[in-house]
């Protein structure tokens, strides 16, 4: 845990993103976090315009250019679920720091980053595994190349992937509470 993340105090429910190269986990973990959470999830996925798919489905790295505008529509969606239900979580990769700032900057209430981090063989293994994905697993190493990971003075949680994900997000949780006000505690 960074020593700014002990610093965060959550105004009413946990504002949480799930954060980490492809196939690191994000949807699952941050889908079950949210529920646990009983907050809303939003998937960076769903916030890609067509030709940034269409890119990344036919092995093209994205470039900071065609991130800009999909951080700004994420953090936008997720300040209004902020202001509506007071929490909310999402999985992106925010692999940059200077993404990271930028959602920062957007959603203008306190945040933490639950990175999950793992190794190539994990990482390639599960993206080989799964089914239907637009992501090929051609993509990872650029993905690990652009990963700057989140420095002690932003607001993060680093998790390990080599476990199952009923512990993650138990730790996720355990981290998450000192955080949250006693009457936004997750059920
Ligand atoms: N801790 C885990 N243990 C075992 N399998 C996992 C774990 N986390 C995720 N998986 C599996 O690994 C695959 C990748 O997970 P997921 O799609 O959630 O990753 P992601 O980070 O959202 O990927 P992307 O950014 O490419 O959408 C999925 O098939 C998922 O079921
Ligand atoms: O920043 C990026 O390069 C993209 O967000 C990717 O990370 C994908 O969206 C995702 O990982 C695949 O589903």
């Amino acid at each position: 845990m960074s020593t700014a993340v002990s610093r965060v105090r959550f105004e009413r429910r946990p504002v949480v993103i799930v954060m980490g190269v492809s196939g690191s986990g994000k949807s699952t973990v941050g889908a079950a976090l949210a529920a646990r959470l009983d907050v809303p999830f939003l998937d960076a996925d769903d916030y890609h315009p067509p030709a940034s798919v269409d890119k990344m489905s036919r092995g093209i790295p994205l470039t900071d250019g065609d991130r800009w505008p999909w951080l700004d529509a994420l953090g936008t969606a997720m300040r209004a679920r902020a202001d509506a239900v007071g929490g909310v979580i999402a999985g992106c990769s925010a692999l940059k720091r200077a993404y990271r700032q930028r959602l920062r900057d957007t959603l203008e209430v306190p945040v933490v980053f639950v990175v999950l981090d793992g190794g190539r063989e994990t990482l390639l293994a599960r993206m080989t595994a799964r089914p239907d994905h637009y992501m090929p697993p051609s993509l990872l190493d650029s993905q690990r190349a652009d990963l700057e990971r989140p420095t002690d003075d932003e607001p993060a949680v680093s998790l390990s992937i080599e476990q199952d994900v009923d512990t993650l997000v138990t730790e996720a949780l355990a981290a998450l509470a000192p955080l949250t006000p006693a009457a936004g505690r997750y059920r």
